[in-house]
């Protein structure tokens, strides 16, 4: 393909000029599938035993071909491989830039023709869609043969509306048409790709969801299990303490203002010591390399211990997470919390919320840390894993519950989750907990049955961004005497990432990121494309560069977003290729570069994206590819952005800003400001407007959440 409109490479046929070929362990950087092989069509995935699994893992891209390979006739060995899936999670690369067939549709019958004429591209390309029918089976299967204990039996028949409510006939492979993800039902707005497993429905994009507890359970749509059950962390005390050393810009956080609005704030703390911890949790926070506190935790943690609400909003790699963490895990303690037993119906005092799996998973990481040694048990639950397991982890005991919104409310529905005894709710990300997609279920988690009142609890949200809309509706949440902490200007990016913005048209993008990352070699790289289908399509052009790449979205299963993290963050592979799913709070040590191939709807979106470098006094660079055809609108809240930040603004950006200005960046529909005060002070003076992109529907972005 030679040039990139997607929409024509997505619904116009075409023969592409990118044959992929791969070839088994060359150009492999892992076992796990995630990186791509060029290579002839070998079909060694379909052998039996672990060398085929092996060999799975890792030919990613012929994962599609082999499921179509199994519906035809393998089901036994369905299971093991695609659980494996290859980086393309059967989804086939390179059906969408190598095939001459759409990404979504397509004729099922093809797969044989296509196979058997050995056709590497039409057959791992049409496999998707032959197999998709047959590997929902096979996932069923799969559950079932785990599933011998009431929990898993419990979870009963999951959501499938992809498969047969989706808004598209499910024979045309709605979505990606994806045989892997058998799971995903109905909803991305692409007409049943994202399924009710993933716990969200992405009606409108990403904006609109539902939970299994709103129907998808009980309804008439039958559907396999979702069987995944994550490993369990590593339980030794070097695993649990792991961390990365803060960088040379670490102490120059003390020179950022903070501005603490509210009444009768309690005074800042400068050390740990003054925090008054107790002696395990002053333990457990030198054993994590903790010696100084960041600002963000020299406010936090004393107005948290002195039992006040809280709006916290300081910049992204600052610590926040400690921030929240800390104070509450020493409240816990101080109240003389009991250990924690096996029942039915546990009751949390604390229940601390993010919007992605992978965010609440490294959450539940940190919380356990500072949790070591005390009864305080942490449980961590979140969506495209098994519900009996999220089950069987609360019903042993569970003081702290971190959770998606979507598994969250299906436990509580289940009740397996009491709330009449959470003194803390924690909303991370906290913007985006309470924008149009997850704000509804934020309202009726708060007014679920046994949930205190705000004025019974404590509530503290956090995030590196707050436009003013949001603080407003955070009202609803927050006591009316909350204290707000803004650590430097809200919404502001991070000073430690140097900022580069590039005029690149779509017809020269690929080219121009091949550049950049042959520039960069082995230098850990985020990529962030717009959706998820380019995520896949990006992702598999980079190795047939020949780069290592892996990739993470909200369209692959979850065993495959949580490999190719893993991936990722041991250095395999270096180039992780995602959507916005992997924006926010995501703290991977040694990413060096954050690339934006598609800049994001909104500012805060790239606030939190490039956020994903230059952490904990770190350094980070971020490269990001400005389309006058398409992203005049964030111009000048980009060009505010870089000011603040002291970057060098490109005269050319400066030009697009001043011809598309609108006072107030009102008349924007999509460039989204923030906030530079406490909305309670009155409008803020600088960068605001009435309009927050956070409740409007993104057009673009088309990720789903949970
Ligand atoms: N006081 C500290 N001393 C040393 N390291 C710290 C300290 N506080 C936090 N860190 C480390 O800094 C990193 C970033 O922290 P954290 O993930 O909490 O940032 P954040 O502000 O929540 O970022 P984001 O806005 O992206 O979610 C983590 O690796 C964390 O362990």
């Amino acid at each position: 393909m030679g040039d990139e409109d997607w929409e024509a490479e997505i619904t116009k046929p075409h023969v592409s000029s990118y044959v992929p070929v791969f070839e088994k362990d060359k150009y492999s950087s892992g076992a796990n599938g995630d990186t791509f092989n060029r290579t002839s069509a070998s079909s060694s995935e379909m052998e039996d035993g672990p060398s085929r699994k092996d060999h799975f893992m890792r030919s990613g891209f012929a994962s599609g071909r082999s499921l179509g390979n199994r519906d035809a006739g393998q089901s036994n060995k369905r299971e093991n491989t695609s659980i494996m899936g290859g980086f393309g999670s059967g989804k086939s690369f390179g059906n969408r830039g190598f095939s001459n067939n759409k990404f979504e549709e397509g004729d099922s019958s093809g797969f044989w023709k296509g196979h058997q004429d050995g056709n590497d591209s039409e057959a791992s390309g049409l496999s998707r869609r032959g197999g998709r029918g047959s590997f929902r089976g096979c996932r069923g299967g799969f559950g079932l043969g785990r599933s011998n204990n009431e929990y898993d039996q419990d979870e009963g028949v999951q959501r499938t509306s992809g498969l047969f409510g989706s808004r598209r006939p499910a024979v045309s492979g709605a979505g990606h048409g994806d045989s892997y993800q058998c799971r995903s039902g109905s909803g991305s707005g692409r007409g049943g790709y994202k399924g009710l497993n993933e716990e969200v429905i992405t009606g409108s994009g990403k904006n609109s969801w539902k939970s299994e507890a709103e129907g998808g359970e009980s309804g008439d749509i039958q559907g396999p299990k979702v069987t995944y059950i994550p490993p369990p962390p590593p339980e030794d005390e070097d695993s649990i303490f792991a961390h990365y050393q803060t960088g040379i810009n670490f102490d120059k956080y003390d020179t950022i203002l903070v501005e603490v609005s509210g009444h009768d704030a309690p005074p800042a703390i400068l050390t740990f010591e003054e925090a008054n911890l107790c002696q395990t949790l002053n333990n457990n926070i030198a054993k994590a390399g903790y010696t100084k506190l960041t600002p963000v935790q020299k406010y936090s943690i004393p107005i948290i211990l002195a039992g006040r609400d809280l709006m916290a909003c300081a910049q992204t790699g600052s610590g926040k997470t400690a921030a929240f963490l800390l104070p509450i895990l020493a409240h816990l303690m101080r109240d003389g919390i009991t250990a924690s037993r096996f029942k039915e119906l546990q009751e949390p005092e604390c229940i601390i919320v993010a919007p992605t799996r992978e965010l609440i998973n490294q959450i539940y990481l940190e919380a356990r840390k500072f949790s070591f040694g005390t009864c305080v048990r942490a449980v961590v639950i979140y969506g495209g894993t098994q519900l009996g397991h999220s089950i069987r982890q609360i019903v042993q005991g569970c003081n702290v519950l971190c959770a998606t919104p979507g598994r969250l409310m299906d436990i509580i529905g289940k009740e397996k989750i009491g709330l009449k005894q959470v003194k803390y709710l924690v909303l991370d990300e906290a913007d985006r907990m309470l924008d149009m997609g997850f704000g509804p279920e934020m309202k009726k988690l708060i007014s679920c049955p046994g949930m205190p009142s705000k004025e019974q609890r404590q509530t503290l949200l956090f995030s590196a961004t707050f436009p003013e809309e949001i603080q407003r509706l955070a009202g609803e949440f927050l006591k009316t005497n909350y204290l707000f902490v803004a650590v430097g200007q809200v919404g502001g990016a991070c000073r430690d990432v140097q900022q580069t913005v590039l005029q690149v048209g779509q017809y020269s993008k690929r080219e121009k990121l091949v550049e950049i990352l042959r520039s960069i070699g082995d230098e850990r790289t985020m990529v962030f494309v717009e959706t998820k289908k380019k995520a896949d399509f990006i992702a598999t052009f980079l190795c047939q560069e020949k780069i290592s790449t892996t990739s993470i979205h909200g369209d692959r299963e979850q065993r495959e977003r949580e490999q190719a993290l893993g991936d990722f963050r041991c250095g395999k592979c270096p180039v992780l290729v995602a959507t916005s799913v992997a924006a926010r709070g995501l703290d991977i040590e040694n990413v060096q570069h954050v690339i934006n191939f598609d800049l994001p709807s909104t500012i805060d979106e790239y606030v939190h994206r490039i956020g994903r470098t230059g952490r904990c006094g770190n350094t980070g660079r971020a490269i990001s590819f400005f389309d006058p055809e398409s992203d005049n609108h964030l111009a000048q809240p980009l060009v505010k952005v870089l000011t603040d930040a002291q970057q060098d603004v490109p005269a050319w950006l400066e030009e697009i800003a001043f011809s598309t200005y609108v006072p107030g960046f009102s008349g924007s529909t999509r460039g989204n400001v923030f906030a530079s005060v406490d909305t309670r002070k009155g409008k803020s003076t600088l960068n605001t407007a009435s309009f927050s992109s956070s409740q409007t529907p993104n057009p673009v972005d088309d990720e789903s959440w949970d």
